[in-house]
C-alpha cells in the first residue's frame, strides 16, 4: 500500500456500542480503491494521546457506566484531544463519545458526568424516555441524506461554532426539539448514529477519508474517490 493513515480509536475496549468500530473497517474498505490501508491503535485508560501520531480519531458510543469511568481517564487526555481537534484532525464521536466531547453529560440517574470541553455542546437527561428507533437526516452543504440508528437518553443542545451534520426528516436526534442531528466543528463529526454510521452512508465515509488522506498527502490525488460507488449495505433490506 502506498499510503497509510494511523488511527485511535478511543476506548474501543468500554465504548463501542452495536460495534461502532464498523466505522473504521468501512473506511479502510474505501481506502484500499486508493492504495491506502489504516492501522489502528486502541488507546484506553492510562494510554497517552499523541495528536501529531493519528490521522484519524474514533471514539463510540457507551452505557452511563462505561462514560463514568471514561470521563475520569478522558480529563487527562483533555490537552492533546482538544490540540488534535483544533488543528483540523479528522475526528468522529458517535452517542456516548459525541456527549464526551463536550462539556457534560447528565446521566439517567441524574449524575452529572463531565465532558472535556472540546466542544460547545452540553447533554441532558430525559425522564424515563429514550429515543430508539430508525433516523434520517439531510446535511445542508452537499443535501446529501444519511440514515441509522439512534438509541440514547441524553438529548445535546449544540453551542457557540458548531452546526449539525444533519437536519432531521425522520426519527429524534440531537434533542427532539430543534430538528438538529448530531455536530461538524472543524473536521470533527458527531453523531448519535450507529449502524455504523460510515458502514451504511458511503458519501460520509469517502467525505471523511478524503479529509484524513488529503491532509496526511496534500499532494497525492484522491480524486479516484469521487469515481466510487460501492454501497456496502446495497443487499441489506432495513424496514422502517
Ligand atoms: N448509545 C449510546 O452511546 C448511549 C449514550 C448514553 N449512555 C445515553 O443513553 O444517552
Amino acid at each position: 500500500m502506498t499510503y497509510t493513515l494511523n488511527a485511535a480509536h478511543l476506548y474501543g475496549d468500554l465504548m463501542n456500542t452495536y460495534g461502532d468500530i464498523g466505522n473504521i473497517l468501512a473506511m479502510g474498505y474505501y481506502a484500499k480503491a486508493v492504495d491506502a490501508t489504516i492501522m489502528t491503535d486502541l488507546i484506553s485508560l492510562d494510554d497517552p494521546f499523541e495528536p501529531d501520531k493519528y490521522d484519524f480519531v474514533l471514539f463510540g458510543g457507551g452505557q452511563d457506566y462505561e462514560q463514568t469511568i471514561v470521563s475520569k481517564d478522558l480529563q487527562t487526555k483533555k490537552a492533546p484531544l482538544t490540540a488534535y481537534i483544533e488543528n483540523g484532525g479528522p475526528f468522529l464521536a458517535i452517542c456516548g463519545g459525541f456527549q464526551m466531547l463536550g462539556h457534560y453529560y447528565i446521566g439517567a440517574k441524574g449524575e452529572k458526568i463531565p465532558g472535556i470541553g472540546a466542544l460547545d455542546h452540553y447533554t441532558l437527561s430525559q425522564d424515563n424516555n429514550r429515543f430508539i428507533g430508525n433516523i434520517t437526516i439531510k446535511n445542508a452543504e452537499t443535501g446529501q441524506t444519511y440514515y441509522g440508528f439512534e438509541n440514547h437518553n441524553g438529548t445535546t443542545f449544540l453551542g457557540e461554532g458548531e452546526r449539525p451534520l444533519g437536519n432531521v426528516i425522520q426519527g429524534h436526534g440531537n434533542n427532539g426539539k430543534d430538528q438538529t442531528e448530531g455536530v461538524i466543528y472543524k473536521n470533527t463529526f458527531g453523531s448519535y448514529f450507529h449502524g455504523p454510521i460510515l458502514a451504511r452512508n458511503e458519501a460520509l465515509a469517502k467525505r471523511i477519508l478524503k479529509l484524513a488522506l488529503q491532509r496526511k498527502y496534500p499532494d497525492a490525488d484522491f480524486s479516484a474517490l469521487d469515481e466510487l460507488h460501492e454501497d456496502l449495505t446495497k443487499n441489506v433490506v432495513i424496514k422502517p
